[in-house]
């Protein structure tokens, strides 16, 4: 696919003097994957910058360079103030075909959830849906890895137009708070927009959670189209202000939660598999049975219905469709149980609040102890480690503290720091033998959770991703345990 650069660059930017009929015949922003003919996008990065990798995106080939004003390069150079902004207007018009309706859906936890229940209720309805996220590209057919919550601009671009291409057109996408900083997402045409909840994760990236706030609004603020539908989980307590900078952008504002006006929640009361809740829609009572466990996955569901109802399905359907859903892969998904019945689960939790409401959804189901496996990610936000040990010493009966991607830091400090606040616990770092150690201690009533991985399917150790199944290794464990009994 080859296009000519003054057709790429839209009116707010300036073709570069000579470069009038220059075609570009691919898009990069990583110097090392710039191949010949291609727009090499030198964007200011947290650990270096983009311009220093000129000279090796021009030695591969690339045509021309967008960058900051003033930045000297052997080829025609693109100036921008805002360069990341700029690539993704650029992507948007290099991969122009994007499916009809997008819903973006933004928030500490629950996004994953929420698109894939949204996906759920599209296809359903017999619409050409997919999802977009952190468990890759969905579709009815399967999955694919992006590797990213929210991709790159070029990498989403891309994605958009072969999902167009295949005749989706319905999308449901995750807006990460880096997506959006890093205006990845900018050139996405948005039709409904969604909030979860805020609550603590990322500090390491932002500096603060005013900045960690504001990201997450870039959504309502600057990306989702005026006089859209925006639907805002009020139950959080970043909520009242983010309904304010919804409304103050325009947007028509649903809003749903135990705190919500439109769709707002009675009552919710547990059952062994499933959770019959009573809400309100727009006044009118209605009563259903979700197939799943957690307070937490009633509160994604009733937000993907939301957003299906603001997509244009009829809400009767709609509520019908959320007693047909199936749960997310890694999400409070069952992975087997011991032949006397104790569960054990798998779930992504891997914030503070992840765990308290993992922990808060399992207590109802579970007669005896809830015995928890966790550990914390490696060049992440070092601050949630104490928070998710004090949850854990918190709510759980019994903690076993192990590793969960590492990445470039030393395993052993990261454990101590959750252990830190979570005094009683097990520390064992091997995953596996922390995973043996909780399914040994199983007793009939006990339920064990293991929390963090979900959906992974490797360990990341220093910059090697070591292959970890853990639903397999759950079975094979369970079956050890059988087998000595
Ligand atoms: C913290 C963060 O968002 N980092 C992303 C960011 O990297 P960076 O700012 O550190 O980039 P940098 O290393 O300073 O380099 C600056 C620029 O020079 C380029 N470069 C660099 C080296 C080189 O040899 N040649 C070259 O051209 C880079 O491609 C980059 O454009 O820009 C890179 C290029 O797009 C991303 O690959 C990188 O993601 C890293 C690997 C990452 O781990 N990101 C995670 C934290 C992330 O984005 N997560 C979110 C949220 C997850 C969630 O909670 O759901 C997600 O959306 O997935
Ligand atoms: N609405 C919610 N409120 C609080 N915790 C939740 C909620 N939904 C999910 N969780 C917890 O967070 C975990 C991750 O859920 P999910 O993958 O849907 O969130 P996410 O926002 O996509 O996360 P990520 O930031 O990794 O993309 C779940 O496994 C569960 O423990
Ligand atoms: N999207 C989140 C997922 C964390 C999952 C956990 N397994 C970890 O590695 O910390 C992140 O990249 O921060
Ligand atoms: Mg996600």
């Amino acid at each position: 696919m080859s296009r000519r650069l003054a057709d790429i660059l839209g009116p707010e930017l300036a073709v570069p003097p000579g470069a009038g009929e220059l075609v570009v015949s691919g898009l990069a922003l990583d110097s090392r994957k710039v191949k010949p003919g291609d727009l090499f996008a030198a964007l200011p990065g947290v650990r270096t910058d983009g311009r220093q990798f000129i000279a090796m995106a021009v030695d591969n080939g690339a045509a021309c360079v967008l960058a900051p004003p003033g930045t000297d390069a052997p080829v025609p150079v693109v100036e921008a103030r805002e360069p990341a902004a700029a690539l993704a207007a650029i992507a948007a018009r290099f991969y122009p075909r994007q499916p009809a309706h997008i819903a973006a859906v933004t928030g500490t936890n629950g996004k994953s959830s929420t698109v894939e229940f949204l996906r759920q209720i599209w296809a359903g309805a017999g619409l050409e849906a997919a999802a977009l996220g952190t468990l890759g590209v969905t579709r009815s057919s399967g999955r694919t890895e992006v590797g990213y919550t929210t991709p790159d601009a070029i990498a989403l671009h891309q994605a958009l137009d072969a999902l167009a291409g295949e005749g989706v057109t319905h999308l449901a996408m995750e807006a990460s708070s880096h997506g959006l900083k890093q205006h990845r997402m900018d050139g996405a045409r948005i039709s409904v927009s969604a909030f979860t909840n805020l609550t603590q994760d990322h500090l390491d990236y932002h500096p603060d959670f005013e900045d960690y706030f504001a990201s997450k609004m870039r959504l309502f603020t600057a990306l989702a189209p005026s006089g859209t539908s925006a639907v805002v989980n009020m139950d959080s307590d970043w909520s009242a202000r983010v309904e304010q900078t919804a409304r103050a952008a325009g947007l028509e504002v649903i809003s749903i939660g135990w705190r919500g006006r439109d769709l707002a929640v009675r009552e919710i009361t547990p059952k062994p598999a499933s959770q019959i809740i009573r809400f309100a829609w727009r006044g009118a009572e209605q009563l259903i049975e979700l197939p799943l466990i957690g307070e937490f996955q009633t509160a994604n569901a009733l937000g993907a219905a939301a957003m299906a109802i603001a997509s244009g399905l009829e809400a009767q359907s709609v509520f019908a469709a959320l007693e047909r859903l199936t749960g997310v892969a890694g999400r409070m998904q069952p992975a087997g149980m011991t032949k006397d019945g104790a569960p054990v689960l798998l779930d992504y939790a891997h914030t503070p609040d992840g765990l308290d409401k993992l922990l808060r959804a399992a207590r109802p189901h579970t007669r005896g102890r809830i015995i928890l496996v966790f550990g914390a990610g490696g060049d992440r936000d070092p601050t949630k480690r104490p928070a998710m040990g004090a949850v854990a010493a918190r709510l759980a009966d019994v903690c076993i503290v192990t590793d969960d991607n590492p990445r470039s830091e030393d395993p052993a400090s990261i454990r101590a720091a959750i252990l830190a606040a979570c005094p009683g616990a097990t520390e064992i770092g091997d995953r596996e033998s922390a995973i043996r150690a909780g399914i040994e201690m199983l007793a009939p009533g006990d339920a064990l959770l293991i929390a963090g991985k979900g959906h992974e399917t490797g360990q990341i150790v220093g910059g090697r991703v070591i292959a970890f199944d853990e639903p397999a290794i759950v079975a094979r464990l369970l079956k050890e345990r059988e087998g000595r009994s």
